[in-house]
């Protein structure tokens, strides 16, 4: 069934006794997309994702896993998982819980490849309780993969890692992408959700903000930053046409503004030259900032 959806969620709602997490969301990731769930903290990201995994019962709406119930499509082995709180036993070492883990399958993931692929080659005598954070994420990433699913479902799988765990890791999934594997991950890093998804989900107060490719969530805003060194007084930068924030450290000043042109052509009329000038599109961060403050600077 090649047109199944990899996931598909319809008015998933999600309560915890008076808190409504999640509120008649609505998410269809078709096979083989990479998707970045981005929100802030309590958006309602992992309600999301232990819904749609079946963790618990939601209070409404409907959750297919390649066409099955979730249960179901763990149970066959379709998805793998890497939550926020996924817990090891303590005292086993690495190379026991990988051999019992990958014994449930009857097709496991070959072993020194999925060793290569997590990268951790050099921990399978290793106790658990004697792994460092970045470390035990990457055990853990093994374990989602060792029944080599091809629905990967990963909970802000990498604050624990360095930088280059996480660059590691972020090629590690691309690769899994490009071998056809759906992945769809919830994350606060928005430099991540910007080089690794092809499509970025923005959840606020449990419902979906904006869809669409990075590029597409970044084109919500028009603006864009004018950058330049300015050793003197910034007097009236504010006050210039189109700017709507002023920012910057030491020497450097970043506009943002909503007309570059007619910034750019003001601070001209009354300058020789800007140093180190760059005019740059919306980042992503700036994008995402934009559509979860309300228009008071309050956080919605
Ligand atoms: N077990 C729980 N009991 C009560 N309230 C909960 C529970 N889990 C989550 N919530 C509340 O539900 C809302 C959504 O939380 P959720 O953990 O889904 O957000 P999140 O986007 O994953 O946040 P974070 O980025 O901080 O992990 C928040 O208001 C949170 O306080």
């Amino acid at each position: 069934m090649p047109d199944t959806p990899a996931l598909d969620v319809a008015g998933l709602t999600v309560r915890y006794g008076g808190t409504l997490a999640v509120d008649a969301l609505d998410l269809r990731i078709p096979a083989g997309q990479t998707v970045a769930l981005l929100g802030s903290n309590g958006a309602g990201k992992s309600s999301v994702v232990n819904a749609a995994l079946g963790l618990f019962r939601p209070a409404a709406g409907q959750v297919r896993l390649l066409g099955r119930a979730p249960a179901d499509a763990v149970r066959a082995g379709g998805v793998g998982a890497m939550l926020q709180h996924g817990g090891l036993p303590g005292e086993s070492r690495v190379g026991e819980v990988l051999t019992l883990v990958r014994g449930r399958y009857a097709d496991p993931w070959p072993l020194a490849d999925l060793l290569a692929t997590a990268g951790i080659e050099g921990l399978l005598g290793r106790e658990v309780d004697a792994l460092s954070g970045g470390q035990r994420q990457r055990v853990l990433l093994a374990l989602a993969l060792a029944g080599a699913p091809p629905l990967l479902v990963l909970d802000e799988p990498t604050p624990a890692m360095d930088v280059e765990g996480r660059q590691a890791f972020w090629t590690t999934m691309r690769g899994l992408a490009d071998r056809g594997h759906t992945v769809v991950f919830a994350t606060h890093h928005l430099d991540e959700a910007d080089a690794v998804a092809d499509r970025v989900v923005v959840i606020d107060g449990g419902r979906v903000l904006a869809d669409g490719s990075a590029a597409a969530v970044k084109s919500r805003i028009a603006g864009r930053t004018v950058r330049f060194r300015c050793p003197g007084p910034r007097d009236g930068l504010a006050d210039l046409p189109g700017v709507t924030s002023v920012a910057g450290v030491g020497e450097l000043v970043e506009l943002a503004t909503s007309d570059a042109e007619a910034t750019l052509r003001a601070l001209l009329a009354d300058r020789d030259a800007l140093p180190g000038l760059e005019v740059r599109g919306a980042t992503l961060e700036q994008a995402f900032l934009h559509l979860t403050t309300a228009p008071d600077g309050a956080h919605r």
